[in-house]
């Protein structure tokens, strides 16, 4: 028992480096390995040094060489053979201090320097956080008694891309050191399986829960407080070139002790000036994307970020998300209608791809003072600059933070003078609102679930409608023809969430519509640039496909251990319950508990193995552009995928008013046989018996009807 320490840390064989080029690639391989002296776990300054050999005298040779400034091919293919033989050199080298062999040979890189943790010292308690392809559990150190986040990552049939998203979040995680920015304490991962945890200290708050909650009142100081935090945060992290690309009330984690940490740097990315080379634009979540994001921009900087700012900042004073669309086409839409449309040199001067949709015919103005007149002056200024649309005028985290906003009364309150609250986190606010929509409607639920969603369908279908008439006053009728290859259908069954959020568009490289009886049905005929995406996209689908409550939990559900699974997820539903105190609650808990099983069971049932996400990473492969994390599209990387093969799990281009009708009815009919399709061939082998033919005839009574309703 213990965890590996200097003290007790796999000793790492002697080897030799027959290249001689062992320290001079670690060297230049490893910059961060210095800012892991001294950190538990990592191989201490002595057991370094003793694998470090000298190096070779053939080394004077090859700088010779490059000296003269000609490699002969010769000399190349030496270099090969050398840089070869050193990665299985350092590979063996990881593998003897116990990390796996195939977290080694895809991301040598990001643990270089470190030994694993062992499971065994630490004692795994309730699960506190869902992530897209993690789950965060709270849990002891055994040694120190300290309390400590795992985030546990389960990889994709050791997919080398997946691991390498990974690797990247713990590279980037290893280079950060800053009190505002979440500190990654050590990994443990385990030769016989494909799981890595790890671990960081316990939080246990998150923003958004605290802001958005009904009990809490945050002062002007509070505010000032957190927001000096977030923006040390990130001044620290631009400074280094990074990226956070996802910043949001979720993933800024804050402590009982008021201290604010920038957490989850899964889409977080280098950007160092003078290397620059296209990024996605399909990073953040939704509510909190910059509007050069959503316009298609690959160029983007560390603004994107200040533009999420300012949402969070919005977001302690409104105490809800201020930007909620459900698609791209929407969300854009309402920040031109709060913050303006950007002026003619805007459009000229960035040539963004989707300029040409998305540009209104009649600009927008600004409504944010009259939106935001009840604040004080210096927060609205603050909020102007972070919420401009043109992105060079957010100026810079430093710039904030000199800002007249934190010289003026009321000054920052000091962390450790906060209000201590009872957990607050985003998942339990979650975890308590569904307990009580399941127990008050699970009846009802399970036993016409396709009226409630049908009625659920008519007025989101209504609120698309209005959309569409605001639209059509600002876009050129001429205009929006050109969404045709675009056009998405967007048929939400579920009403807009009060506090989860959807994340960035859905596009899942499955030829298959994902659809689920009690969640959201979106099927596409997209087309065009939606599918010109790179690989940080998958990424970026997973992410959001959690955030898809009623999705992500069919997810669990694809195999025929899917019951084990619920099982097991109950199970750990009950101990995060533990946490309400008293009877009444225990017996509510009680009561989701059996409505999930028995709901849960019966999707089982309708839904096959018919919901893999994991097929994301099941492409014809190109390593090479995966490596790169390629900006290009996913059509130039995968020669075999068909556009028309693709259900895009999207919001809508909205068409032009006139055309909603015609447009709905259009893809009425595809809806129909999209649904019908997926289900035969997933369920062909599996509807065997009345109940389930019985269930099929009912989803498809259901669809039918909810396409009447529809277009009434
Ligand atoms: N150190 C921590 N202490 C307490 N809770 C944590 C900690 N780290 C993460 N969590 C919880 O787990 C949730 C998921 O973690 P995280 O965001 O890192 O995972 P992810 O897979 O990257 O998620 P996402 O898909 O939202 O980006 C967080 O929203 C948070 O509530």
């Amino acid at each position: 028992m213990g965890c590996i320490s200097s003290k007790n840390a796999v000793s790492v064989p002697q080897a030799s480096d027959p290249s001689g080029i062992v320290r001079d690639l670690r060297e230049r391989s490893d910059p961060i390995s210095a800012s892991w002296r001294g950190h538990r776990g990592h191989l201490s300054a002595k057991q370094t040094e003793k694998v470090q050999p000298e190096r070779e005298e053939g080394d004077g040779n090859r700088l010779e060489s490059r000296e003269n400034g000609k490699v002969s091919t010769d000399d190349t293919g030496l270099q090969n053979l050398r840089l070869r033989n050193l990665h299985r050199y350092i590979e063996g080298e990881q593998v003897a201090a116990g990390w796996p062999s195939w977290l080694s040979a895809v991301a040598g890189e990001a643990i270089q320097g470190w030994v694993p943790l062992k499971a065994d010292s630490f004692e795994k308690l309730e699960k506190i956080g869902q992530g897209t392809y993690s789950s965060v559990f709270k849990a002891r150190d055994l040694d120190t008694g300290k309390m400590v986040a795992l985030k546990k990552v389960r990889f994709d049939n050791f997919k080398p891309e997946s691991v390498r998203f990974m690797a990247r979040e713990i590279k980037i995680l290893r280079m950060l050191d800053h009190p505002n920015i979440m500190k990654l304490e050590g990994l443990i991962a385990s030769r016989l399986s494909q799981v890595l945890y790890l671990v960081f200290e316990y939080m246990e708050h998150d923003l958004a829960g605290l802001s958005t909650s009904p009990d809490i009142v945050l002062s002007e100081s509070q505010v000032k407080c957190y927001m000096k935090q977030l923006l040390s945060g990130l001044e620290y992290c631009h400074s280094r070139n990074v990226i956070h690309r996802d910043i949001k009330g979720a993933n800024l984690l804050i402590n009982n002790d008021g201290i604010l940490k920038v957490a989850d740097f899964g889409l977080a990315n280098l950007c160092r000036p003078g290397h620059k080379q296209p990024l996605t634009s399909r990073v953040v979540t939704l509510w909190y994307r910059a509007p050069e994001l959503l316009l298609g921009s690959t160029d983007y900087e560390a603004t994107v970020d200040l533009w999420s700012v300012g949402c969070v900042f919005a977001e302690m004073f409104a105490k809800r998300p201020i930007l909620r669309g459900r698609t791209e086409v929407e969300q854009l839409h309402k920040i031109f209608r709060l913050c303006g449309s950007p002026p003619e040199e805007f459009w000229q001067k960035l040539k963004l791809p989707h300029a040409t949709i998305f540009k209104p015919h009649h600009p927008y103005k600004s409504t944010l003072h009259q939106t935001l007149s009840h604040l004080p002056r210096t927060v609205v200024c603050l909020l102007e600059n972070f919420l401009s649309v043109e992105p060079y005028k957010r100026g810079s985290a430093s710039a904030a933070l000199d800002s007249e906003y934190f010289r003026e009364m009321p000054y920052a309150s000091e962390p450790s003078s906060l209000p201590k609250y009872s957990p607050t986190k985003e998942m339990t606010i979650k975890n308590q609102e569904s307990l009580r929509r399941r127990v008050s409607g699970s009846q009802e639920s399970m036993r016409k679930p396709s009226e409630v969603d049908i009625r659920k369908l008519a007025g989101s279908k209504k609120e698309l409608q209005l959309h569409a008439e605001e639209v059509s006053k600002h876009y050129d009728p001429e205009e929006l023809p050109r969404l045709d290859g675009e056009t998405r259908l967007f048929v939400d069954l579920q009403p807009m969430p009060s506090i989860k959020c959807p994340d960035v568009q859905h596009t899942k490289h499955n030829p298959q519509p994902d659809f689920t009886f009690s969640g959201s049905l979106c099927v596409s005929s997209s087309s065009g640039f939606s599918w010109a995406r790179r690989l940080e996209e998958d990424h970026a689908y997973r992410k959001s496909h959690r955030q898809c409550s009623s999705r992500s939990n069919l997810s669990h559900i694809k195999d025929s251990s899917g019951i084990e699974h619920i099982k097991q997820e109950l199970e750990i539903k009950g101990a995060a319950n533990s946490d309400l105190v008293g009877g009444q609650k225990r017996h509510e808990s009680q009561e989701l508990a059996k409505c999930t099983i028995l709901k849960k069971c019966s999707q089982q049932s309708e839904h096959p193995k018919s919901l893999d996400t994991s097929k994301v990473f099941r492409l014809h492969d190109n390593s090479e552009a995966l490596h790169k994390g390629d900006p290009l599209s996913m059509q130039h990387n995968y020669p075999g995928f068909h556009k028309e093969d693709r259900v895009e799990f999207s919001g809508p281009l909205l068409p032009q008013t006139c055309k909603f009708e015609e447009f709905l009815q259009k893809h009425e009919h595809q809806i129909c046989q999209e649904v019908r399709r997926s289900w035969f061939r997933r369920d062909r082998s599996t509807v065997t018996n009345s109940l389930l033919a019985h269930k099929f005839a009912l989803i498809s009574a259901a669809v039918k009807d909810s396409c009447i309703l529809k277009i009434q």
